[in-house]
């Protein structure tokens, strides 16, 4: 039975239990529930601290894990990332009150808060910069208020927090980060349970981001509006009863469908119309 860490709590949390959901695996109803089995699919989820699946992972106990790239990395445990997951995306980044520094070069003899140690010391130390690193647990932003640091390096999305707590961020981000799918490192890549729970993963992905879309065309037209959708491998091409017409199908990125349909209606395409994939393999 394969077994996998999925996270308990926070922004990592309900996205990652959705996308398990989509791709066919049972889950918890209720969030206290810390463990369950999956009998149909032979898998068991275990359901941790994000911060801790890395390191459970890297143990060898469990063979899979959800979490943000930010907590691997941080966590230093040997496990590595294999599937990114396209969720809980944030960049990670200094921030001060404005003009206490310009760049990680100002920050010398400065002490800086954050909940992610690993990640800052070892920044500090790739660019030479002798700073003392302050451990807070959250609500990072309050510590410059408060006096407990100078800066502050924390997880940023909309940056509604910093701005709130009237502060700045300096430099480029230390790093980008997003949901992604991590085992130990160096464990077979081959093993045939966790190939399939990568492709039913990549499957969801795949149905989110894609929709498949439908249109006559003139044959005159046809490698026209081919080069439109081009599909994955080709576009399905079938003949209509009216002679000179066809049918085509193919799928094409979600986000661009609306101006495709734009443009295959130029060229006089009609009875043009997406529909939802709601699971795929490729
Ligand atoms: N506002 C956010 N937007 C996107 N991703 C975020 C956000 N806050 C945290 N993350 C990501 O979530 C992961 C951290 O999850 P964790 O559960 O430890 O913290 P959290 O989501 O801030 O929840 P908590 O309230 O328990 O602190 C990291 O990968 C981080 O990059
Ligand atoms: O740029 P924003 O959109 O504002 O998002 C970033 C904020 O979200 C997270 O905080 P969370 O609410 O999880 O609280 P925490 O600091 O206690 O983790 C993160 O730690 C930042 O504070
Ligand atoms: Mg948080």
């Amino acid at each position: 039975m394969l077994r996998i860490a999925v996270p308990n709590k926070g922004s990592l949390s309900g996205p990652a239990a959705d996308m398990l959901h989509e791709a066919g695996y049972q889950q918890r109803r209720e969030s206290k529930e810390l463990r369950i089995v999956d009998p149909v699919n032979e898998v068991e989820f275990f359901y941790l601290r994000p911060r801790d699946i890395a390191i459970y992972v890297s143990s060898g106990r469990l063979d899979i894990g959800i979490t943000g790239r930010d907590l691997l990395i941080d966590s230093g445990a040997d496990a590595e990332e294999i599937l990114p997951l396209g969720f809980a995306r944030s960049t990670f980044r200094y921030a001060t009150k404005p003009g206490t520094a310009g760049g990680v070069a100002d920050l010398r003899g400065m002490t800086v808060a954050t909940s992610y140690e690993g990640i800052v010391a070892k920044h500090l130390a790739d660019h030479g910069v002798d700073a003392s690193v302050v451990h807070l647990d959250g609500a990072v932003e309050t510590a410059i208020e408060l006096g407990v640091a100078e800066v502050i390096a924390d997880v940023v999305e909309t940056g509604t927090s910093l701005r709130n707590a009237g502060l700045e961020i300096i430099g480029e981000p230390i790093m980008k980060s997003e949901a992604v799918v991590i085992r130990r490192t160096g464990a077979d890549p081959d093993e045939p349970k966790v190939q399939q729970f990568l492709r039913r993963l990549q499957g969801v992905l795949v149905a989110r981001t894609y929709v498949m879309m439908d249109y006559d065309c003139r044959v005159e037209q046809l490698e026209k509006a081919v080069a439109l959708t081009p599909g994955l491998e080709s576009p399905t091409v079938s003949p209509l009863h009216n002679e000179g017409w066809v049918a085509v199908r193919a799928m094409v990125p979600a986000r661009e469908a609306q101006r495709i349909m734009d443009d295959l209606y130029e060229i006089g395409a009609r009875a043009i119309l997406t529909t939802a994939i709601h699971a795929c393999r490729l």
